[in-house]
């Protein structure tokens, strides 16, 4: 638009009835006003009649974005979110509490359906999928229970120094007493029930397979660190005002997880996946994907603090060997630590990209890639593509990344011979696929 363009007229806090149409990627539903405008509606369940009220965007906006605020004809599939700060407007953590728990499984199978056909141009059948999206081990509860599954939550501070969590697409903070999703022992910190004046966030850490537990803060600009007196003993760390570096305040500056029958040092509050039960399930799905063998050579990339490369090096034995590359200096310090009984794997600090080729690597059997949200992108699936591996496990927090990223795989001779899906978030719309690929040539 140009510089001194008049602005068009807002529609923030315009209501339409609407039908709601299809789930979205992103937890809303898709619905169409009278005149054609598309809107993405949270708060409500495909099929309901809702009055929608617009939330962001104006005349000129190609959709709109709105909270369903009254619902006039409801879905079997809702019902009254068990959460006191959920709903329109409140806390953007969870996006699904007002649907049933398999209700909110079938959702985000279709938003994952949905990106594998729009973007890889897949079926389910054809993605090796059977369409279902698996809770996570003892996560199968009756509608109304929460799983308490968050064992790290970020709570942002208010001007006040109240604990909360953010409102959707908001820096506002909705202060909570408690949030129900947060894991056992992160609630048994007590940090939404101090003050916490001077900070601007506080994360909670709560170990799976330890009792470490860890706080780490992140002062306003020229703040005083308070007095840490929480229920628990804990480490503190505290997160540097410039440049994001972390420093130990008090106790250990890591915390010890537990997966696939292996301790691992996560430092600084790096990467570690979030449900107590992601990791192993995770490891289990790769490995069944990949049915490694004594003497493969092994990929594992974006690889934290090892996980997948423990998990491999165990399985590909002395005659194999594994390559992690990991971007984060810390992770990749806690990785060395992590496998630094395994002679025959290796640690790589940078990104992917680049490393990858320097490395000069022309052939493995075995590759995990494990990428951020925005998946590993063309240039490096090609690379990846030339490596011959025999199989290739892709584990994905995006399903969009995901289907982008496959379509890239099929250009390159590789298709998918098993997709799986799992429900490690319940209650927000995310969910973890692992897609294991083989040659396009292999029983084709
Ligand atoms: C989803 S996490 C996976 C970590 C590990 N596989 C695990 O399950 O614990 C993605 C990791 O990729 C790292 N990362 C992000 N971008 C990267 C890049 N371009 N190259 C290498 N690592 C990257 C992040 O620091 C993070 O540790």
């Amino acid at each position: 638009m140009p510089k001194n363009a008049p602005e068009s007229p807002s529609l923030v806090g315009a209501e339409y009835e609407v039908e709601i149409g299809p789930v979205a990627h992103g937890g809303h539903c898709i619905a169409r006003t009278d005149e054609g405008r598309v809107l993405f509606v949270r708060h409500a369940l495909p099929g309901e009649r809702v009055v929608a009220r617009v939330t962001e965007g104006d005349e000129t906006s190609r959709f709109l974005r709105a909270d369903a605020v009254t619902v006039l004809d409801a879905s079997k599939d809702r019902i009254p979110a068990p959460c006191p700060y959920a709903g329109p407007g409140r806390c953007g953590g969870c996006d699904w509490q007002h649907a049933k728990p398999g209700a909110q499984r079938r959702l985000k199978g279709e938003v994952v359906a949905e990106q594998l056909h729009r973007l890889a141009g897949l079926t389910p059948e054809e993605a090796g999928w059977d369409g279902t999206v698996v809770p996570a081990e003892g996560d199968k509860l009756p509608a109304g229970e929460v799983p308490r599954w968050r064992t790290r939550v970020q709570y942002a501070v208010d001007a006040s120094g109240r604990a909360g969590l953010r409102r959707h697409r908001s820096h506002e903070v909705e202060p909570i007493d408690h949030c129900m999703i947060a894991a056992e022992g992160v609630s048994e910190l007590g940090v939404e029930k101090r003050e916490w004046p001077g900070m601007a966030s506080v994360q909670a850490i709560a170990a799976t397979g330890s009792q470490d537990r860890q706080v780490i803060l992140t002062p306003r600009p020229g703040a005083r660190l308070p007095l840490v007196e929480l229920d628990k003993p804990v480490s503190v760390l505290r997160v540097e005002e410039k440049g994001g570096g972390v420093h130990r305040v008090h106790g250990r500056p890591f915390v010890r997880e537990r997966a696939d029958d292996r301790t691992y040092r996560v430092g600084n509050g790096g990467f570690w996946q979030v449900h107590p039960k992601a990791a192993d399930t995770l490891v289990r799905a790769v490995m069944q994907g990949l049915l490694p063998r004594k003497g493969d050579t092994a990929l594992d990339l974006y690889c934290g603090v090892g996980l997948f490369a423990g998990a491999l090096a165990d399985r590909v034995g002395d005659k194999g060997a594994v390559l992690g590359i990991e971007s984060g200096k810390r992770a990749v310090e806690d990785a060395r630590h992590n496998l630094q009984g395994f002679d025959r794997v290796r640690i790589e600090q940078g990104k992917v990209d680049q490393v990858l080729p320097r490395t000069g690597i022309t052939e493995v059997d075995l590759i995990v890639l494990d990428p951020p949200r925005a998946g590993a992108g063309k240039q490096v699936v090609h690379h990846l593509a030339a490596l011959g591996a025999r199989r290739i496990a892709y584990v994905a927090c995006d399903p969009a990344a995901l289907a982008r990223d496959l379509a890239y795989f099929r250009e390159s001779g590789y298709k998918p011979r098993t997709l799986r899906a799992f429900d490690l978030f319940p209650m927000t719309h995310h969910v973890e696929c692992v897609a294991i690929l083989e040659p396009a040539t292999k029983g084709s």
